[in-house]
């Protein structure tokens, strides 16, 4: 990438700062209750769920952000996709590029999005979670015809694709039980979320963030708010992740905890949650002398569900703060924006906010 290009440069004010204020606030919550249950079938049932669900709910009211340890996922999983990752993103540009992302094929490599309108310090492989993943093929409202994202493989390194099919499994199974203990935390049934997400458009991301010769100056992605319901963040020990914390609005660096994931609630579970719980603005960090790779995977419902506040948590005193949107038509908005660098903001949340 070399020099900087002044597509990537932040306006001054969103530009990282130099002191770095290091997350002691952020929860770090041990799930071991919930997987040292021999039929995890009614985890509701069993006493020390209830102190991990209050825990939950406070990480998800306080912060939206929180790191998990003792979460079920396989050691060895993560380090197949992560090493497989490593070696896809150090082959030649011209190598990567055979499996290009375009308007029409969603998932594959991608070296220039951009958050906000400015180019991000990155390259992306992406990859649908159900293969194939059925969305509207348009954005227009009246337009009702479907249609499918598949995935492309690169031919190198061959294990890339097997290593992202099982860590996917493994994962998607930590991001259910999460959404089971959030449903329990907001005074609902574990299996509350379960069916928005049988016909799944989650999605799994391998990011790499080359070292960056102007890293007051760029950034790795710039601050934004994730979409779906929850992100199941996998980081390495570089560094470089902020949280924008909702007391003060201050950056505070997520440290680097060996193992464990991080996760955050999303758009769709402000939503859902009419606010009890929102979804927090982050960024990414970048540094002239290491590179960086992290993994994030979108939970993300069917692309029929209308998003919505959940009735149970709305009433004549706390009406629903939202009207109901179509999530396929809203990801199919935000996925051809992607290609093009906008003069106006991405569609949000807030557009479909109700007035007060
Ligand atoms: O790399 C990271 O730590 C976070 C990336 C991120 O926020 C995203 O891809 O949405
Ligand atoms: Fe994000």
């Amino acid at each position: 990438m070399g020099e900087v290009d002044p597509a990537f440069i932040q306006d001054p004010e969103h530009r990282p700062k130099l002191s770095i204020i290091e997350a002691e606030g952020i929860p770090l919550i041990d799930l071991s209750p919930i997987n040292s249950i021999p039929t995890p079938d009614s985890i509701s049932e069993l006493k020390a769920i209830e102190g991990l669900v209050r825990e939950i709910g406070s990480a998800c009211k306080d912060w939206g952000f929180f790191q998990v340890i003792n979460h079920g996922v396989a050691l060895a999983k993560r380090e197949k996709i992560e090493t497989a990752a490593r070696k896809f993103f150090a082959q030649p540009l011209e190598e990567k590029r055979k499996i290009r992302r375009d308007e029409k094929i969603v998932a594959g490599y991608y070296d220039t999005e951009h958050t906000k309108n400015v180019r991000d310090w990155k390259e992306v492989f992406d990859f649908v979670v159900e293969e194939p993943t059925l969305v509207p093929a348009s954005p227009d409202p009246e337009d009702k015809e479907e249609t499918q994202w598949i995935n492309q493989w690169p031919e190198n390194p061959p294990e890339l694709r097997p290593a992202c099919e099982e860590y996917a499994r493994e994962v998607e199974k930590l991001a259910l039980k999460l959404m089971g203990l959030i449903a329990l935390s907001l005074g609902l049934p574990e299996d509350r979320f379960n069916s928005y997400f049988k016909d799944q458009t989650s999605f799994i991301r391998l990011n790499h963030y080359p070292p960056c010769p102007s890293p007051r100056l760029a950034l790795g992605v710039g601050r934004h708010k994730d979409g779906g319901a929850l992100t199941v963040l996998a980081q390495d020990d570089v560094g470089g992740l902020e949280v924008k914390r909702k007391t003060d609005g201050e950056w505070i660096r997520v440290k680097p905890t060996p193992n464990a994931y991080i996760i955050n609630v999303g758009d769709v579970i402000q939503v859902w949650s009419n606010e009890r719980y929102e979804s927090v603005e982050h960024r990414v960090m970048v540094n002239s002398e290491k590179e960086r790779f992290s993994i994030p995977f979108f939970l993300s419902p069917a692309h029929y569900t209308q998003v919505k506040p959940l009735e149970e948590l709305t009433n004549e005193r706390n009406p629903a703060k939202y009207k109901p949107y179509s999530w396929g038509k809203f990801i199919t908005h935000r996925k051809l924006s992607n290609f093009k660098k906008l003069s106006t903001e991405n569609i949000q949340i807030y557009h479909f906010k109700v007035s007060e």
